[in-house]
């Protein structure tokens, strides 16, 4: 099914930047909106349920995988992850863009499902400074960033399954391109004919079906 609003999959490894580019992006553009994961993990630092994400038990996830609730879901870092489908089939069908901030595997299955979906890999500029980064956030016991730095490797040799690739090296330049990814994708012709039909049908600019 297409829908009007574009869907933007945003994934990267643990500390390369992907949750503050997305919040930096999201403050810049009120067109853009994040979609509110479920999650096993407990909460971290100032997480709040309903905001970073639904916090969830193991039964209830598991539930919500049998009732067929997850659009994706995915065992990362030996937690639970999933996107319900009610989390973006509502925004999209008003036609507002979604961001969804998940793991390679659930963003693989995205594209699958939506083919229309823009995956977009945010890469740390090296190994040293991945790892900074996880250390001087200070949100994860030593042996948890062990994990997701071994994880890493993994998750960056899929970087070629991806539409876009932004190094987050300076934030600024990073969140400069993010911002340039999203717009382009305004400016496609079949994104265009779905948010602006009428100025199209006023200028009397044929809309050919193989674009709808
Ligand atoms: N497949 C999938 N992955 C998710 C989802 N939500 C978060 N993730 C990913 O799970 C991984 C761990 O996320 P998190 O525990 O917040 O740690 P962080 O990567 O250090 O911010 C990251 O790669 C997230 O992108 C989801 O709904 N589905
Ligand atoms: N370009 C950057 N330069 C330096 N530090 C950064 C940069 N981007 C993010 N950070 C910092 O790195 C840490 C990890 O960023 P975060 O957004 O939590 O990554 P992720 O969501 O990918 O795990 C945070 O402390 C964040 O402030």
């Amino acid at each position: 099914m297409e829908y009007p609003g574009n869907l933007f999959v945003v994934s990267a490894p643990s500390g390369a930047g992907k949750s503050s580019l997305v919040k930096a992006l999201l403050e810049l553009d009120s067109q853009v909106f994040r979609s509110i994961s479920h999650t096993t993990r407990s909460p971290r630092g100032q997480e709040k349920h309903g905001r970073e994400y639904y916090f969830a038990s193991r039964d209830d996830f598991e539930r919500m995988i049998a009732s067929n609730a997850f659009v994706e879901w995915a065992n990362v870092h030996g937690n639970l992850y999933g996107t319900s489908k009610k989390a973006i089939e509502e925004r999209l069908a008003k036609g507002t863009d979604i961001v969804l901030e998940i793991d390679y595997q659930g963003a693989l299955q995205i594209k699958q499902s939506f083919p229309h979906a823009v995956l977009i890999f945010i890469l740390p500029p090296s190994w040293e400074e991945l790892r900074s980064r996880l250390e001087n956030r200070g949100e994860d016991a030593s042996d948890v960033i062990e994990k997701r730095l071994t994880n890493a490797k993994e998750e960056m040799a899929q970087v070629h399954k991806f539409d876009f690739v932004i190094i987050n090296e300076l934030f600024e330049r990073a969140l400069f391109d993010l911002k340039a990814v999203v717009h382009s994708q305004r400016l496609r012709y079949s994104a265009q004919k779905r948010v602006r039909s009428e100025i199209f049908s006023s200028l009397d600019i044929p809309v050919t079906l193989e674009n709808s």
